[in-house]
């Protein structure tokens, strides 16, 4: 995806809080973007996905699916209530099996949700619960997909699952917003966009960020580990 000359500012105030970006987002992998809290990843990817009114162009224009950091509280149902509400529509299926979901779900999410098929969702753990909408919500088919801090309160064990199954769709491109260092290593190809003073400061591919020594005021981005 190219993105040229792209400016947005905030309703209300008169000066743009980002003003003639360009940079581009490299299709079919995933793209990381860092930065500082407020440094404005969440506004950026908003302004992405068309949901915030802007200058600029960005091309072409894909289909997106969004997973923020707001992801719904479903307490009331169990997981295969929850696959149904959020994969029914897709599928145009009322009542999903789990036997009928290898059809539309790949193997990597089977094997996560087989053992919590018929338990409360409410009475999942936090990061159990995420990790279940995550998972479902990435079977939706689209060509831009943008996760905002998906790995925050999830384990390393359930982040990687979550990255099997980014891996298991590569013909997606990926905007991942993360604060964790260990989200990037643990893909071999990507490319990296440090956002801060409102300007994309540097754009890494993987050699580039692995370079980068332990000293660089973009290590201000990542929380401790
Ligand atoms: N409506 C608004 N008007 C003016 N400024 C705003 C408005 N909404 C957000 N901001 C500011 O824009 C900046 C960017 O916010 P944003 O949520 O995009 O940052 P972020 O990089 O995603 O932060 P975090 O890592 O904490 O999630 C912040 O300083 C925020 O206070």
């Amino acid at each position: 995806m190219q993105i040229k000359n792209l400016s947005y500012t905030f309703p209300k105030t008169t000066q743009p809080f980002f003003d003639q970006l360009n940079f581009d987002l490299p299709e079919h992998q995933v793209n990381f973007l860092i930065g500082q809290n407020g440094a404005g990843k969440t506004t950026l990817a908003d302004v992405l996905l068309g949901l915030r009114p802007h200058q600029g162009t960005i091309t072409p224009t894909l289909s997106t699916l969004y997973l923020n950091q707001q992801l719904p509280m479903l307490a009331a149902t169990r997981v295969s209530d929850v696959a149904t509400l959020v994969l029914g529509v897709a599928t145009g299926h009322r009542q999903l099996k789990l036997t009928d979901l290898a059809q539309w779900v790949d193997a990597p999410t089977i094997a996560f949700l087989t053992p919590l098929w018929h338990r409360h969702y409410g009475d999942l753990s936090g990061g159990e619960r995420k990790l279940v909408q995550l998972l479902l919500f990435l079977q939706v088919d689209r060509e831009f997909v943008v996760l905002d801090e998906p790995t925050a309160f999830i384990d390393r064990q359930h982040a990687a699952t979550l990255f099997t199954v980014m891996r298991a769709h590569p013909d997606r491109t990926y905007l991942v917003i993360t604060h964790d260092r260990r989200d990037i290593q643990a893909f071999n190809q990507y490319q990296v966009l440090w956002l801060a003073d409102h300007q994309i400061k540097a754009n890494w591919d993987a050699a580039q960020f692995a370079a980068q020594t332990d000293d660089s005021a973009f290590l201000q981005a990542f929380k401790t580990v």
